[in-house]
């Protein structure tokens, strides 16, 4: 039986995870794989830190050298950020090391580069974990879609955002208290702004972005929002109207282009991604050949990472790596209000106490009149504000924003996945809540 030699570069939520897959499998492990998988080192920050996991102190090392002295033929990267990891990765692979790493923030703005040392030194570099958790989504689209053109890719891709605000909705608990809940769970990044701003799903869906499209785009920014600005109240009213907000990744084909979007999204309760709950993700992926496929799962913690991780690491034995599209297509970046201008699009009104009930009413007409077509909206009173939820379709956002602006509003605009809209487009009868 062949002896694989694993260096972990580090060993937290997700390290932990591998080691104890690796200890209550290692039986089942060697059986399927006919391997015999030995960590033999494990480099951390801080060596006398209590450790989820038993595992030999000798094994631990704060020193990449040790690392290298050890000879591995596996580096597995759960240590995340990309400096020093960067530097220690392309080492890895100039030594012939495979590599599998549940790095998002390296793969997305590296992942090609490592594609090419990687090919140069004819070794394996897979990252399942580093979209969807445990779901087996990259290697479906690397693996198994080859004849395929993809054509949209709509995904839950964040497991902390997704728990937030299920928890609101749910337990009507307020942003901050969910999110420490989350990072107890080990769900959120080291920096939580890298989830509840976008930054993690927008990384996850551009690693997408790779393996469907190619390799050699740079999306920008501006396509990225995240959670922070969804209130309870919004999510309540846009709930009464047959909606519930979700942070969702977009990645779609464009003719020979493609475009990247991260946002707050409303998805009809009665769509498969609405009951997606939790720290669940789903991605929903759109071939040209095969139509519509749905993947789901846990994306984020210790085991469900941790078994993606397992997984890629029994690839390398296999002798399989991940491959990017080969038919480049170039980038069309679609700013976020382009984007909603063509189709239907929500818009959220916070109007302060002090303005008068005029305002709320100057507002309403205006929607149902001049804003464009009014699918639906909906009113709420509390004691600090006014609020008003409202669905339309072919509104500029511009003129919305400046007449948000006129009333004294804060506007919030978010895109709406709903194909019944275009249908409904004209068709529907909407009673002002006045
Ligand atoms: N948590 C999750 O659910 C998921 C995480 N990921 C990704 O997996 C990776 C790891 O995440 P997670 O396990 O949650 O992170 P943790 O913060 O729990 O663990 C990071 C580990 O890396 C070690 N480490 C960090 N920086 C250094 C350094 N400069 N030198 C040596 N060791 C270092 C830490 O050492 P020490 O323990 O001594 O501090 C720790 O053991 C990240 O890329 C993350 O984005 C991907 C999918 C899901
Ligand atoms: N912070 C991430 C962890 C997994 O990728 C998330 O919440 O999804």
């Amino acid at each position: 039986m062949k002896k694989w030699k694993i260096a972990l570069l580090g060993l937290g939520t997700v390290g932990s995870g591998v080691v104890t897959i690796l200890q209550t499998h290692g039986e089942r492990i060697r059986k399927q794989s006919g391997a015999e998988l030995e960590v033999v080192g494990a480099l951390v920050r801080n060596p006398a830190k209590p450790r989820k996991v038993q595992i030999g102190r000798d094994v631990l090392t704060t020193d990449i050298q040790t690392i290298w002295e050890r000879e591995p033929d596996i580096v597995i990267d759960v240590m995340g950020g990309l400096d020093p990891t960067l530097g220690y990765i392309e080492e890895a692979i100039s030594r012939k090391c495979h590599v599998v790493s549940a790095n998002k923030e390296m793969l997305a703005a590296y992942g090609p580069h490592l594609h090419r040392l990687a090919d140069e030194q004819n070794v394996s570099l897979l990252y399942e974990a580093s979209v969807g958790g445990g779901i087996p989504i990259l290697n479906a689209l690397s693996q198994l879609l080859h004849a395929n053109r993809i054509t949209h890719v709509y995904g839950i891709l964040n497991g902390t955002t997704n728990y937030i605000l299920t928890k609101m909705e749910e337990e009507n608990l307020a942003y901050e208290e969910v999110l420490a809940r989350a990072q107890e769970l080990g769900f959120a990044e080291a920096d939580p702004t890298a989830d509840v701003e976008g930054y993690d799903a927008f990384n996850k869906i551009r690693i997408i972005g790779h393996l469907c499209f190619g390799g050699k785009t740079q999306p920008l920014a501006s396509e990225r929002e995240g959670i922070i600005s969804v209130t309870s109240e919004e999510i309540e009213l846009y709930g009464k109207l047959g909606y519930r907000v979700k942070l969702l990744a977009v990645a779609e084909r464009q003719g020979n282009s493609y475009s990247l979007r991260v946002g707050p999204t409303l998805v009809p309760h009665s769509h498969q991604l609405a009951g997606v709950k939790d720290e669940y993700n789903a991605v929903f992926v759109t071939g040209d050949i095969v139509g519509d496929l749905l993947f789901t799962g846990k994306g984020a913690g210790a085991l469900p990472t941790g078994s993606a991780v397992v997984e890629d690491v029994l690839q390398v034995v296999s002798g399989r790596t991940f491959a990017l599209e080969q038919e480049e297509v170039g980038t069309q970046t679609v700013v976020h209000e382009e984007a909603e201008a063509s189709g239907a699009i929500a818009a959220f009104f916070t109007l302060p106490r002090r303005e008068t009930d005029s305002a709320k009413i100057r507002l309403l007409s205006f929607l149902s009149s001049e804003a464009g077509f009014l699918h639906a909206v909906d009113t709420l009173e509390t004691g600090d504000a006014s609020y008003i939820a409202a669905i339309l379709s072919g509104a500029d956002v511009q003129v919305l924003q400046a007449f948000a602006k006129h009333v004294n509003a804060v506007l919030h605009l978010r895109a709406v996945l709903d194909d019944r809209l275009a249908h409904a487009f004209r068709e529907a009868d909407v009673t002002l809540p006045i």
